[in-house]
């Protein structure tokens, strides 16, 4: 049975999936309803009122996938999750559209005063002159950030006559054409701009993109709008703006913290209107975000492939099944070069031949390191914290492609380097045969890693496969299959043995003692 906990009350009807699975207990509460019990759960989902912070992840030692359902994981401690092997995911689209939507009736709402016209009809009030309007149409949008928010934003500001400018460092030109938007600059798009909206996620550098600096430039009169995270607009910068009525005003749906104190300076100003974080609050799409994450901790734990990674590289299903066979090989490499190379490295090269070449490997490189890893350390490691615990030991590791496929269809070939040696191996995925090792250390070979290994290195000589076969014929060792390879006669060879049960520990010691070997290594758990 594996145990769930879902949080922030994430919408029941979303997690059908989860709840009807039979092998899955989903209990629904908060972290402290369940305060006895955390140490059962895999899996933890939340919205962004839980906060999962290293202190929650160390009081959950069977973690191992956080959902976020929604977009922004500020509330959870990412480098935390990912030293402790947990991966984090989330709902990147479910909410777009609600978000969007919201924005643009905050720009409307904004430009012709709808909430101050209500409160103030509503306090008897009939006060047709103070609350004149802007029109959208011919104003000019300053839109910060064009992902999915921005671009959906953009669209409707089109369909409204509005002109668009927008500021994203990853826009390129020829996107921002078929979006019909200007890509411009940030200062362009400061001194363009009749109403600035930001929609970037919170990170060093957009957190307080919008200060009393920046705010200097803009149009007198401009309009800002903050529906992504509290903080982008410096929310202090804003009062001397408003003030000397520099500032036409101000939409937010979010804080620099939530929610904001009842006597937060902002909330005494007419001209700014508010909303408590609601830009994802519809049916739609809650019912979206809660089915999106139900579906990838489902898969999770159903070992099928997860589609919204943090902090692992993201792929698609059709790029997993092509990616699936050399997933299995990958992990074999690292755990033979770890077993091989008992010596201290510092660094992994891996390179990607043939076919392999047109998929995103990273991932692969991921789990061999991963798996090289675990052979070496006690503790957890797995695809999401294998780059930190390499770092962390010294170890630098790096991916490329290349044309060299020595006749294979597909070919990864991996050294591992040391202080004072080097060791390297190369595999390929064949359907018909499975995975084979085609290069050991620079020998031609050609074996099905599986099973109880013997790694043998020594010289040429006659009588030496022999001997081995004595040696383990008098341990009674039952041999299952044996390969041998060789650069030159009478030189350096190796032999690589495979076995169907474990191997007695000295063995490896009674080889080395044969003469004319050199070295043995045993390579288990392949
Ligand atoms: N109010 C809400 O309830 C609500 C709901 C959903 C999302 N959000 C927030 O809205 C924001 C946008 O969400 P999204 O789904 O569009 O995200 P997204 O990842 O699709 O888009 C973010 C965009 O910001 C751009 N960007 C990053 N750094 C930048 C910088 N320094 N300057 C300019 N552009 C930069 C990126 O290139 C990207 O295109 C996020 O902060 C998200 O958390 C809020
Ligand atoms: O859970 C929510 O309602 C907030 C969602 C929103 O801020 C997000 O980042 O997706």
């Amino acid at each position: 049975m594996a145990y769930v906990l879902v949080t922030d009350g994430i919408k029941e009807d979303g997690l059908q999936p989860l709840l009807n699975e039979s092998t899955i207990q989903c209990d629904i509460g908060s972290l402290n309803e369940f305060s006895d019990r955390l140490d059962q759960y895999e899996a933890l989902l939340v919205r962004s009122a839980t906060k999962v912070t290293a202190e929650v992840l160390n009081q959950m030692p069977n973690l191992k996938i956080v959902a976020r359902a929604g977009v922004g994981v500020d509330n959870i401690d990412l480098d935390a999750a990912t030293k402790r092997g947990v991966i984090v995911v989330n709902a990147p689209d479910g909410n777009t559209i609600s978000t969007t939507e919201h924005t643009f009736a905050m720009m409307a709402s904004l430009v012709r005063n709808i909430p101050q016209g209500t409160s103030s009809l509503k306090s008897g009030k009939w006060m047709r002159k103070d609350y004149v309007g802007t029109e959208l149409y011919g104003k000019t949008l300053g839109i910060v950030g064009m992902g999915r928010i921005g671009t959906e934003l953009s669209r409707r500001a089109r369909a409204f006559g509005m002109n668009v400018a927008v500021f994203d460092p990853f826009l390129t030109n020829d996107r921002a054409q078929k979006l019909d938007v200007e890509s411009v600059e940030f200062d362009h798009l400061l001194d363009v701009a009749d109403i600035i909206t930001v929609h970037t996620p919170l990170t060093d550098k957009t957190r307080g993109l919008l200060n009393e600096e920046t705010i200097a430039r803009t149009k007198k009169g401009v309009f800002l709008i903050n529906c992504a995270r509290g903080g982008i607009i410096d929310e202090k910068a804003l009062i001397p703006y408003l003030e000397s009525g520099h500032i036409g005003g101000v939409a937010l749906d979010v804080f620099e913290s939530e929610p904001p104190e009842h006597n937060h300076p902002l909330l005494g100003y007419d001209q700014v209107i508010v909303t408590p974080h609601l830009g994802a609050s519809t049916k739609e799409a809650q019912l979206n975000v809660a089915a999106q994450v139900a579906d990838e901790v489902l898969y999770f734990l159903q070992d099928k492939p997860i589609r919204n990674a943090i902090n692992l590289p993201g792929f698609s299903k059709e790029e997993y099944e092509k990616i699936k066979p050399y997933y299995e090989l990958t992990r074999k490499m690292g755990s033979i070069l770890s077993q091989c190379m008992k010596s201290a490295v510092n660094l992994v090269e891996v390179s990607y031949a043939g076919k392999l070449t047109e998929l995103d490997t990273a991932i692969l490189t991921r789990n061999l390191m991963a798996s090289f890893l675990k052979s070496r350390l006690d503790t957890t490691v797995n695809e999401v914290n294998a780059p930190s615990i390499a770092r962390e030991r010294g170890i630098t590791y790096g991916e490329k492609h290349s044309s060299e496929t020595h006749g294979y269809s597909n070919l990864i070939s991996v050294t591992v380097q040391g202080d004072k040696e080097a060791f390297s191996l190369q595999g390929t995925y064949i359907k018909e045969y499975g995975d084979r090792i085609t290069q050991l250390n620079g020998f031609d070979i050609d074996f099905h890693p599986q099973g109880h290994l013997l790694y043998i290195q020594h010289n040429d000589r006659p009588g030496v496969i022999g001997n081995v076969g004595k040696v383990l014929g008098e341990h009674e060792i039952n041999i299952a299959t044996m390969q041998v390879g060789r650069k030159t006669a009478g030189g350096e060879a190796i032999m690589m043995l495979s076995f169907d049960s474990e191997l007695p520990k000295n063995i490896e010691e009674t080889l080395e003692s044969v003469q004319d070997i050199v070295k043995v290594e045993q390579i288990g758990g392949v």
